[in-house]
């Protein structure tokens, strides 16, 4: 095993593509001939164990899976699984999660899963990984990790999952998503996850040199909020704890609200039941991994076709313009005008965003340099009939448009020109129960008009964007 994630950094991404066994998109495995591993013992003793104090409401999950604990499926479906018994018991309030090994929270993904698996097999574990995440990142609870120990790449996607980070004092210790390092890439949940916690330039460097840092380096970025003795992580998050669930709702709103971007993410650009969130995310990543693989980065559909850009520098962009753009069915950027050479990605990328600002603006809203002909695109879709409507005007109707949504009972927008259910919440690209409020935790009158319109405005943000209901408005 050391050999592998040794080979993992030698190799570089190629190399571990080409020495790991890879499920490619045909669905084809190759099993490398430089590596012959044994499968690892699955120990059938239990990897996890929660213990809820009824008391406090607290519970603590302890990671037991020796040596390092990897998270394999077997892991993370026994992870999964505890965590929805406590996310339904109603008594438990708060999470706790650590490690009964010395030195090691968490090593990440277990490196054995993505070696010599089949398709099915690997769609089990990366669905895994990503309910691990879902679960957590969208947990009802508040969580706090207690990091006694390493928590490189996965581990480090369990310790931004939660709330709030308490790391050992110990500068050997060292946490961080260091995929780049290895060759391979961070799923872009990981790296939203990362941006949310180290904002954008850190998780920049971060991500684009794999970077691993220690406890003490980790405090001063902001990737874990404090540093205490190593035999007092767990009583500090215990007494973190009580602090966070004295604060009145803590766990249905702030908590919430801030998360709702990230996991509404998840389900963007998914138009019918064919695609769940996990599919979709799966879909993501093959798609940036295929963006990004060296030696197939021609990238010609993108009009990207030059190799000046090292796979690490590039693999972080990539993610960014795939989510702008790589919505099923609209994953083409032909349907953007870009259509060849002519564009470098740097001018390309700096242009998709200035595209997306654009298709807002009244008067340019024919948009013929983005190949956008048609009246899907124009603003009279977004209830704006012509040119009467300046900027100004236009930017203040949005403002108003957005205190308007939020009004209960108001929510139909008529003086926008939009007259009917058609611009109801659902009509933003909500189709279906995912995407109404009770979704985000707001569920009807109990709530107070100035928390409504609170909650609502980020929703609208989020979701009501007139005309603008797909993926590529987030990125703005
Ligand atoms: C291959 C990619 C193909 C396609 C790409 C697809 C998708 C891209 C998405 C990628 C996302 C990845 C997220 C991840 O989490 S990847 C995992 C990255 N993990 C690491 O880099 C951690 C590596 N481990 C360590 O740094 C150290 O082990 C650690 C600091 C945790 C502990 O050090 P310590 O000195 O205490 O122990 P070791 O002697 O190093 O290890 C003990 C044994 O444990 C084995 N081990 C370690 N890590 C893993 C792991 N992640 N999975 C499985 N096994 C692991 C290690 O090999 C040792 O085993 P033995 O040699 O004793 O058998």
């Amino acid at each position: 095993m050391a050999n592998v994630l040794r080979n993992s950094a030698k190799f570089g991404f190629s190399g571990v593509l080409s020495q790991l066994s890879i499920h490619s998109r045909h669905g084809r495995e190759c099993v490398s001939p430089c590596f012959s591993l044994q499968q690892r013992n699955n120990s059938t003793s239990p990897k996890i164990k929660v213990d809820l104090d009824s008391s406090t409401g607290v519970a603590v999950l302890r990671m037991q899976s020796p040596p390092v604990n990897s998270l394999s499926l077997d892991f993370l479906t026994e992870f999964c699984i505890n965590l929805e018994k406590l996310e339904m018991d109603r008594s438990c309030r708060g999470l706790i999660i650590t490690s009964t090994l010395s030195k090691v929270f968490s090593a990440g993904l277990d490196i054995m899963e993505m070696y010599g698996k089949s398709p099915e097999r690997c769609g089990e574990f990366w669905k895994a990984v990503q309910e691990m995440w879902l679960k957590l990142y969208g947990s009802n609870m508040a969580t706090i990790a207690a990091i006694n120990g390493s928590s490189p790449a996965g581990g480090c996607l369990m310790s931004i999952g939660c709330d709030y980070r308490i790391m050992a004092d110990n500068p050997r210790y060292s946490i961080g998503l260091n995929e780049t390092q290895l060759g391979i890439v961070a799923p872009f949940w990981f790296k939203d996850t990362l941006v949310n916690t180290v904002g954008n330039r850190a998780a920049e460097l971060s991500l684009e040199l794999g970077l691993l840092y220690s406890a003490p380096d980790a405090l001063k970025i902001g990737l874990v909020d404090q540093l205490v003795p190593e035999d007092q992580v767990l009583s500090t998050a215990q007494d973190t704890m009580s602090k966070w669930l004295a604060v009145p709702g803590q766990n249905t709103l702030s908590h919430w609200l801030y998360r709702v971007r990230t996991l509404s993410l998840s389900h963007t650009g998914c138009t019918g039941s064919e695609h769940s969130p996990s599919h979709w995310l799966y879909r993501v990543r093959t798609l940036s991994l295929t963006l990004a693989v060296p030696g197939q980065n021609t990238l010609s559909h993108t009009g990207c076709t030059r190799s000046e850009h090292s796979p690490s520098h590039w693999l972080y962009r990539v993610r960014t313009l795939s989510l702008t753009l790589a919505v099923p069915g609209q994953n083409t950027l032909s349907h953007t005008g870009c259509t060849g050479s002519e564009y470098s990605p740097s001018h390309w990328l700096y242009r998709v965003r200035i595209l997306s600002l654009t298709l807002a603006v009244p008067g340019q809203n024919t948009l013929p340099h983005t190949g956008c002909t048609g009246s899907e695109h124009s603003l009279s879709h977004t209830g704006c009939t012509g040119s009467e409507h300046s900027l100004s005007h236009w930017l203040y109707r949005v403002r108003i448009l957005s205190l308007t949504l939020a009004v209960p009972g108001q929510n139909t927008l008529p003086h926008t020109g939009c007259t009917g259910s058609e611009h109801s919440l659902s009509h933003t690209g909500c189709t279906g129960s995912e995407h109404t409020l009770p979704h985000t935790g707001c569920t009807g009158s109990e709530y107070s008009l100035s928390h409504w319109l609170y909650r609502v405005r980020t929703l609208s943000l989020t979701l009501a964007v007139p005309g603008q209901n797909t993926l590529s408005q987030y990125t703005l």
